[in-house]
């Protein structure tokens, strides 16, 4: 979701004090007797009968979901910051705006008329409010601007205001009962305004997020294009305007950031899209009635935050619906296309190997069964030795499943692989002798190579799942400067084989 900002000077802002005075807050927040927004409330899940419990973070395939209860444990160089995850990268970029940033701000970045000054004032207050109900005891208020940036809270808990349902099987939307889909509802009526919490994620420069979403864990077992797929379907881009403001000239030259949820996610991560049947026809329209929360930015000092705010009054009872942009839907057909494709490569590929050889790859394997011969198979063909993760390998076979046997798979992920006039390793010749390589290196006409991908939306378009972003000279390396965003209102993507698609993925 590339927004593009029309701030209104004086509005959406709460100014904390610099001095050790009390914050001040402005303008006056007029008050809003009907639309009264509520900060987070304390964490917990409601224990309603439909009412659906995250998965832990800790080992097993369960962990590969997007709404988890603990998120995976912080790498090297990585920050948390309300519930966002930064990579090293980021965190360094993030870490040195903060240090210089000159606005005592929180900033809720309006777009498109989602809300009004008054409400984009109160959602400021709401977020400065909530942040300091977490703060630790020793930030008091009267703390700088600087010390109470510092002691910014790990994340900040989703409140019992809302619940995780399972879809039920009568749900119109095509296919999303069916894929045991679960989703966000209220529990009480939400006014407008209503922050639900941060869009909890893993905060990556786009270009990070490319090469991560070809990197599964050694856990991961269904494949790279299906954790592509995962990793896109939680994916939103963190969208700043260019303009945003005369203070974050910087910011809006960073490269863009793009936050995926999967395995990272709270409760908002489960928030659906209103749309029937997008992913037979992504450029279907959302009624503006239809949908209830937006994801918005708020810039807090010099950095963008994303969190989940209710738009349009909710029932209790009602879903939480965010509308993802056809931008969205679009790449995930894209992504899903070519997942189902590796699939299909894969089993033919298999198919093939088994039907021309089955008796070589019975005495090839020392096994008698097919079973043994595949997985013998799989262990045979060549790796990228050294370069496993970095390849997206998910290694030998009973590690990362069938698919790394795919030829396609590999010529998307081995870039640092050995070429083909490198010397093959002794399975490979033994492959090679039993006529396996042939099959193995066959090109597959309907198989995507690598690509480069880009998605932005213009201010004028719907807004997609995935925000876009700033771009600039504080990434340093030159390789991580900014790409071109698409003119304003269109949507942008560059792709070296594929016409223009638009948007985005999922599970
Ligand atoms: C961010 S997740 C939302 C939570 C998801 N339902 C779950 O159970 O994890 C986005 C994915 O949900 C599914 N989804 C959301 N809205 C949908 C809709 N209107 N129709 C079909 N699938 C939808 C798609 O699989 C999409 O990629």
């Amino acid at each position: 979701m590339r927004v593009k900002t029309t701030r209104r000077k004086g509005t959406g802002t709460v100014c904390r004090a610099q001095s050790a005075e009390a914050e001040v807050l402005h303008p006056a927040q007029p008050p809003l007797a009907e639309e009264q927004a509520e900060p987070v409330l304390a964490p917990s899940l409601s224990p309603s009968d439909t009412a659906v419990l995250p998965p832990d973070h800790g080992g097993g395939t369960h962990q590969f979901t997007g709404f988890v209860h603990r998120q995976p444990p912080l790498e090297k160089g990585e920050r948390r910051v309300l519930g966002h995850t930064l990579s090293a990268r980021v965190a360094a970029n993030y870490e040195c705006l903060q240090k210089r940033s000159k606005l005592a701000f929180i900033t809720p970045i309006s777009k498109q008329a989602a809300f009004t000054p008054a409400i984009l004032d109160q959602i400021a207050k709401a977020v400065d409010e909530c942040i300091s109900s977490h703060m630790p005891a020793q930030v008091s208020r009267e703390a700088s601007f600087r010390q109470w940036l510092d002691a910014l809270p790990a994340d900040l808990p989703v409140g019992n205001s809302v619940e995780v349902f399972r879809i039920p099987p009568d749900d119109p939307r095509q296919g999303l009962a069916a894929s045991g889909g679960l989703g966000l509802r209220a529990t009480r009526p939400l006014a407008v305004g209503t922050i639900l919490g941060p869009y909890r994620g893993h905060v990556l420069f786009q270009s990070e997020f490319n090469q991560r979403k070809r990197d599964p864990s050694p856990q991961w077992e269904q494949g790279v294009f299906a954790f592509r797929e995962q990793m896109e379907s939680f994916g939103a881009d963190i969208s700043v305007a260019d303009d945003i403001s005369p203070h974050c000239k910087a910011l809006a030259k960073v490269e863009n950031l793009t936050i995926s949820a999967f395995m990272y996610g709270n409760e908002t991560c489960l928030i659906n899209d209103p749309r029937r049947s997008p992913l037979q026809n992504p450029c279907e329209k959302v009624a503006a009635r239809a949908v209830n929360v937006e994801l918005q930015p708020v810039l807090i000092g010099s950095w963008p935050f994303l969190f989940a705010v209710v738009s349009r009054a909710v029932r209790a009872g009602q879903e939480l619906l965010l509308d993802y942009g056809q931008a969205y839907w679009q790449l995930l057909l894209e992504v899903i296309g070519d997942r189902k494709a590796a699939d299909v490569d894969l089993a033919k590929q298999e198919a093939r190997i088994l039907a021309q050889q089955p008796q070589q790859l019975s005495q090839l394997s020392g096994s008698t069964t097919g079973v043994e011969t595949q997985a013998s198979l799989q262990d045979a063909v060549p790796s990228c030795s050294g370069h496993a993760s970095a390849c997206g390998m998910v290694g030998p076979a009973g590690e990362g499943g069938g698919a790394t046997s795919s030829p396609a798979i590999r010529r998307e992920l081995e870039p640092g692989c050995p070429s083909a006039g490198q010397e093959a390793s002794p399975a490979a010749q033994l492959m090679e002798q039993h006529s396996i390589s042939a099959v193995a290196d066959e090109p597959s006409p309907q198989l995507p190579g690598p690509r480069q991908e880009h998605v932005a939306l213009g201010p004028n378009a719907s807004t997609p799942l995935r925000p876009g972003v700033p771009r600039g000279v504080l990434a340093g390396n030159p390789r991580d400067q900014a790409r071109p965003i698409g003119e304003k209102g269109a949507i942008a993507k560059k792709s070296s084989r594929h016409q223009p698609l638009h948007s985005q993925p999922r599970r």
